[in-house]
């Protein structure tokens, strides 16, 4: 029984998390994409910390990366990668919703997408509207849930 729980606990350790957060969409929620980002390192491997990041302001990496076809083509390769992306989609970004966009084409990936009805927003039709209950998410939670989401979600995806 031991022997076999160490394959399991070391396949886990290496998912691969694609975490997705507004950043030239506005930076309003950076702090909390840091919190997001600390409890998703406790199931893997985040390959996009660098969106948590508070030196990161609403221009982006341009002036450390280098230019946007760099930035597109590494995140979307990092996207092909994962294993799961969670995305907190209460901050509007069009790179966020490209994105979930091209993950929903990549398919066997699943996806968690966690708004915030406390910000008066309505959520985007093309997020809410992908919702199938299976491969594509989509939560409406409060800070104080996020711990328990994440730890229902992982969980869910063990069972699979
Ligand atoms: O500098 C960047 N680095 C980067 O990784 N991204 C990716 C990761 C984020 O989940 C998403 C944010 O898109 P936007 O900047 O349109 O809000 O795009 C986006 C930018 C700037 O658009």
């Amino acid at each position: 029984l031991e022997a076999s729980m160490v394959p399991g606990d070391s396949s886990r350790s290496r998912m691969k998390i694609y975490f997705c957060g507004s950043i030239r969409g506005g930076r309003s929620d950076q702090q909390l994409y840091q919190r997001i980002v600390q409890e998703l390192q406790k199931y893997g491997s985040v390959l996009t910390e660098h969106v948590s990041s508070p030196e990161l302001s609403d221009e982006g990496e341009l002036a450390t990366t280098g230019d946007d076809r760099d930035i597109h083509d590494r995140d979307v390769d990092w996207l092909k990668q994962s294993d799961v992306v969670v995305a907190e989609v209460t901050q509007p970004s069009l790179g966020v919703g490209y994105e979930l966009g091209r993950a929903v084409d990549m398919k066997k990936k699943k996806m968690l997408c966690l708004f915030r009805p406390s910000s008066g927003r309505t959520l985007s039709a093309m997020i809410r509207g992908a919702e199938d209950g299976k491969r594509f998410l989509v939560r409406d939670y409060s800070e104080e849930e996020l711990e328990t989401i994440l730890r229902e979600f992982f969980s869910s995806l063990e069972a699979v």
